[in-house]
């Protein structure tokens, strides 16, 4: 592999690790105290404190700015001022990876965040290490460098709980086939409530009502019946998620024990979440019925108030985002390409008159929570295709990983011990040579004899790879099903601009824009009108 030369190198400028290590650790120092301004003498609350805070954070940043660390590098490493060189990967991930590679042309580069040196690997050798190696650490990349992750520590609650992989553990146990099953029918009465609010004709933002529906969906996966079905507290539920996901901000993430506005919002999100997950399990504790619900659950297997929020905030956030998003769009392409609406129309109605009573005066949803799961999983290859395509499209995430106990070589560059890693799935979702014309709609690409999926290692990511795949899988396509089969068999529905005309260009999604990936541009809506009741 031909290696790019650092920039430094390139100037004859090379600084060994020692010049930069000094002002890091006082950064390190720093950030690892309470408060800056206590580690100055200073109480947090009078002025002079925030403003000598400020003063030290400014010098900080123009210190480790100046001090770039470079090493003798058999990397390409981006040049400039590191905080400007990262700020994009704050605020434009999307693009900051895909411009760099392209600016590059190397499979790997490196960049700094402050002290964090990371490394953004490509192709299948990079892939190949990056999902598998045993010495790369799931989630210190996302605790670090991605602030939306709800976490207690933030409100001072210390639980060993991350340690031990809970989430992946408790997913895994209340996901299983059986237990799903039983939550057919409530989803299906969670779902259809909230749609009668939608009224009979109308029309509405998919990437607002649609994306409520899962969040529903997903709450009463992970908490109880009593939450979610209280409107209220769904509402409020989701504001506070919204106000977490508000308050970070790049400046948040490059400076998280900066005590200014950001970082009161992220300690009140996180307490009023909290405060409200607790109470629930709280009034499920005291109850004298327990249920099957996931709150009872992990009740009955002694998990304490702790863990059980920082289960339920962590299922919340891993789950909703996704599936939210890849529903929207997998109905904003359906309603774009008539010939794969047809499609998935036709395997829809064939599921509803093969396994539910047409003739019976029950509700459509009622009918609906009837079709036994393995017909939910087995019968709709159409609508398998159809989202595995949306999310090969909309689901380009930048997964990350540090690597936390040996350096690792590929392809004679050392990824150090300390490292963080980043690969962006588009690196494979949008190789033509994978999947010829990436940017179409097509999921036909995954019939048998075309399979393009398959024509290199680890060509589709959306579910992950390797040592992490999601095991929130089964029950994120139930959801997008549930969801889809209700809109199929219940309604005619078109998509349309703010004019309710027929959009002239193909809706794009933001991949910037990590929540919801919305169209770029102009919104789109869902028409409709409710046929079947
Ligand atoms: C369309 C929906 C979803 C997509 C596309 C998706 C995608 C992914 C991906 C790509 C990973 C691996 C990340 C990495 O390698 O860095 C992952 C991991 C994970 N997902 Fe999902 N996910 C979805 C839904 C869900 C749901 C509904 C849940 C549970 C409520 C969930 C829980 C998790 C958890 C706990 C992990 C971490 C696994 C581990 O620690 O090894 N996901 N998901």
């Amino acid at each position: 592999m031909v290696v790019g030369r650092t920039r430094m190198q390139d100037k004859g400028l090379i600084l060994n690790r020692p010049e930069y290590s000094i002002p890091f650790a006082i950064m390190d120092s720093i950030a690892n105290s309470t408060s800056s301004a206590y580690l100055f003498g200073l109480a947090l609350d009078s002025s002079n404190a925030v403003a000598a805070t400020l003063a030290i954070a400014i010098f900080m940043i123009l210190v480790s700015t100046v001090c770039l660390p470079f090493s003798e590098s058999d990397i390409y490493e981006l040049g400039g001022f590191s905080i400007l060189t990262a700020w994009p990967f704050f605020t434009k991930r999307y693009d900051f990876l895909r411009d760099n590679f392209r600016k590059t042309g190397q499979r790997m580069f490196r960049f700094h965040v402050l002290q964090h040196r990371i490394v953004a690997l490509s192709g299948e050798l990079g892939r190949n290490v990056f999902f598998n190696d045993q010495s790369l650490d799931f989630s210190e990349g996302y605790r670090i460098l991605t602030g939306a992750v709800p976490q207690l520590r933030d409100i001072e609650i210390v639980s060993d709980d991350e340690k031990k992989n809970i989430l992946l553990k408790r997913v895994l146990y209340l996901f299983r086939k059986e237990r799903v099953v039983n939550l057919l029918p409530p989803l299906f009465d969670d779902v259809q409530r909230r749609m009668s609010d939608w009224g009979r004709e109308g029309s509405i933002d998919p990437f607002k009502e649609v994306y409520e529906l899962v969040f529903q969906m997903t709450v009463h996966l992970v908490t109880c019946r009593e939450l979610s079905e209280d409107k209220e507290s769904i509402a409020k539920l989701a504001k506070h998620y919204w106000d977490l996901e508000k308050s970070v901000t790049p400046f948040s993430l490059l400076l998280p024990w900066f005590p200014g506005r950001a970082k009161k919002a992220r300690k009140d999100a996180t307490m009023n979440l909290y405060t409200l997950i607790s109470g629930y399990v709280d009034l499920r504790r005291n109850s004298p019925h327990p249920t099957s619900d996931a709150i009872d659950v992990l009740i009955a297997e002694g998990d304490s108030n702790e863990t059980i929020v920082g289960f339920v905030l962590g299922a919340v956030f891993a789950g909703v985002i996704n599936t939210g998003m890849t529903v929207c769009w997998a109905l904003v392409n359906l309603g774009m390409h008539l010939d794969w609406k047809e499609k998935v129309s036709t395997e829809v109605q064939a599921l509803v008159s093969n396994h539910t009573d047409t003739l019976s005066s029950e509700t459509l949803h009622k009918r609906l929570s009837t079709i036994p799961m393995n017909a939910w999983e087995d019968e709709m290859p159409v609508l398998d295709s159809v989202i595995r395509e949306t999310l090969r499209l909309v689901i380009n995430n930048t997964l990350l990983r540090r690597n936390l106990t040996r350096d690792i070589v590929i392809d004679g560059v050392t990824l150090e011990r300390g490292d963080f890693l980043a690969y962006q799935a588009s690196d494979v979702h949008a190789n033509p040579e994978v999947y010829p014309n990436p940017e179409a709609f097509d999921p036909g690409r995954y019939d048998i004899g075309r399979e393009e999926d398959k024509k290199v290692p680890m060509a589709f990511l959306a579910w992950g790879a390797g040592r992490h795949p999601c095991p929130g899988m089964r029950v994120a396509k139930l959801e997008m099903k549930i969801v889809i089969a209700l809109i199929f068999a219940g309604y005619e529905f078109e998509i349309v601009d703010k004019t309710g005309k027929r959009p002239i260009a193909l809706p794009q999604p933001d991949k910037n824009d990590l929540q919801q990936a919305r169209p770029l541009g102009e919104p789109c809506y869902m028409k409709f009108r409710r046929i079947v009741d």
